[in-house]
This record gives C-alpha cells, structure tokens and sequence, in this order.
C-alpha cells in the first residue's frame, strides 16, 4: 500500500470504525495499511501495567516508558514519522496534513492518563522523526480521538483514496480561506431561496460571488486566516 499506519493504544477497539470508513475502502484498494497494537501485549506483569505515579509528586499517572519501548521497537522504523498527539504538541492542521500525506509510514502513539514518560519521545526520536501534536487549545482525556481525526485528514488526502480528487482543491482551509456557502435542490425551502446568481448559469459571476463568500466568512468566522488584527 501507498501508506502504511501504525497505531499504539491502550483502548484498540477503539479504532475498530476504520475498517467501515472512506479509509475503509483506502484498505480494501490496499492504498491504506492500518495496523491497531494494544500497549499492555507488551507489559510482562500479570496485571499488564502501563503507569505508575510521577516523579516529582503532582496527580495522575504517568505511561511507563517500558512497554512503548518494546512497542515502538517494534513498529518504528526510520522512514517513520512518530505522531504523538499532545496538548503540549504543534497545531494539527491542513498543511501538517498534506506533508503527511506524502510520507509511506506513519506510527501514532497514543497516551493516556497524565501522558507518556518524555524519554520515549526523546529516545523514538534517536530513531525516527518525531511530531507531538495538539489537535486544539482543548483537553481530551488521551491521544485516540486526536489520532483518529488526524488519521482522516491525513489519509483522505492520500492520492487514490478520495475518489474525485478536485473537491480536495475547493475545500476549506485549501487557499487559506473558509468555503464558501453550498445549496442544492430544491431551489424553494421553507420558503428560503437559494441565492439567485447560483442559478444564473453565469459561471464568471458565480466564481466572483463565491470568492466573495469566502472572503466575508472567513473575516467574519476566522479574521486570524486573514492576518488581520
Ligand atoms: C492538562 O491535561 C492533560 C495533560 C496531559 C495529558 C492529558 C490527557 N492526555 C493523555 C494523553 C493525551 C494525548 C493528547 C491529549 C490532547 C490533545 C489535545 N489537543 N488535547 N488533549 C491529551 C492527552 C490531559
């Protein structure tokens, strides 16, 4: 396959959904290998711990860097990108996506409780490189739902998985605007027309209307797109 993706968690099942989404389909075309390993298949206790209290006291528990030791040995390879989602890690966001989109391997571990002991991140990256990214200014309680949403972005915009690939060039974020407004049938709802120049068949108009449209929502939603104040 074009892509291949590993992923390291505590909670596997959790990335069951993938094999029914667009990605779903990425695998059948084995465009998109994804491979799911559960963190504790690498503890050696019989209680498979994977966290132990933090050096230097606070609350919470911190991932023992044993079993992601033995667990990125295995899958992290040195054309690998590590993803490590974080709220301490760089933005996520559609120009991060596209450079992902070019690489062959990528390995997502996924933390829980208060994170990951930092020497796994410090050590994976004597091996591969290695990104801590933040999905958004927002907490989540670990690193699935942040690799899940990344996964999409990411593999969405791998060639072959999409299947018309120029609705990838008009959508939001693409030329640093927000898309503009979609309408379709019927052209009456709810007594709401849909805005005339749509229907004109005056292509020339429509392009203008639309930049227009993106322009004035993107300074109305996300002025910080614009580079304004
Ligand atoms: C201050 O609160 C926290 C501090 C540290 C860790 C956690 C919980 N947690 C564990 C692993 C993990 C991975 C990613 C994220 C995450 C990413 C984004 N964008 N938000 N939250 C959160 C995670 C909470």
């Amino acid at each position: 396959g074009r892509m291949r993706i590993d992923i390291v968690t505590i909670f596997p099942e959790f990335f069951g959904v993938l094999d029914v989404s667009l990605l779903g389909k990425a695998r059948e075309r084995g465009i998109i290998d994804v491979a799911v390993h559960d963190l504790r298949d690498y503890t050696h206790d019989r209680h498979r711990t994977v966290d132990d209290t933090p050096y230097g006291g606070g609350a919470g528990m911190v991932m023992r860097p044993e079993p992601w030791g033995e667990a990125l040995d295995e899958v992290l390879t040195p054309d690998a990108v590590l993803i490590v989602p974080s709220p301490a890690g760089e933005r996520f966001t559609q120009a991060l996506a596209k450079q992902l989109a070019t690489e062959s391997r990528l390995v997502f571990a996924c933390g829980r409780y208060e994170g990951i002991d930092q020497r796994v991140v410090e050590h994976a990256a004597s091996v591969a490189r290695v990104r801590e990214v933040s999905l958004g200014d927002y907490v989540l309680n670990g690193g699935e739902v942040a690799a899940m949403a990344m996964i999409e972005a990411v593999g969405r915009l791998v060639p072959g998985v999409i299947g018309n690939p120029e609705s990838l060039d008009e959508e939001s974020h693409e030329d640093g605007l927000l898309e503009y407004p979609s309408y379709t049938k019927p052209a009456v709802w709810r007594e709401r027309e849909v805005p005339p120049i749509l229907l004109s068949g005056n292509h020339g108009a429509i392009a203008a209307w639309r930049r227009e449209q993106q322009v004035e929502r993107t300074r109305r939603v996300r002025p910080d797109l614009l580079g304004d104040a």
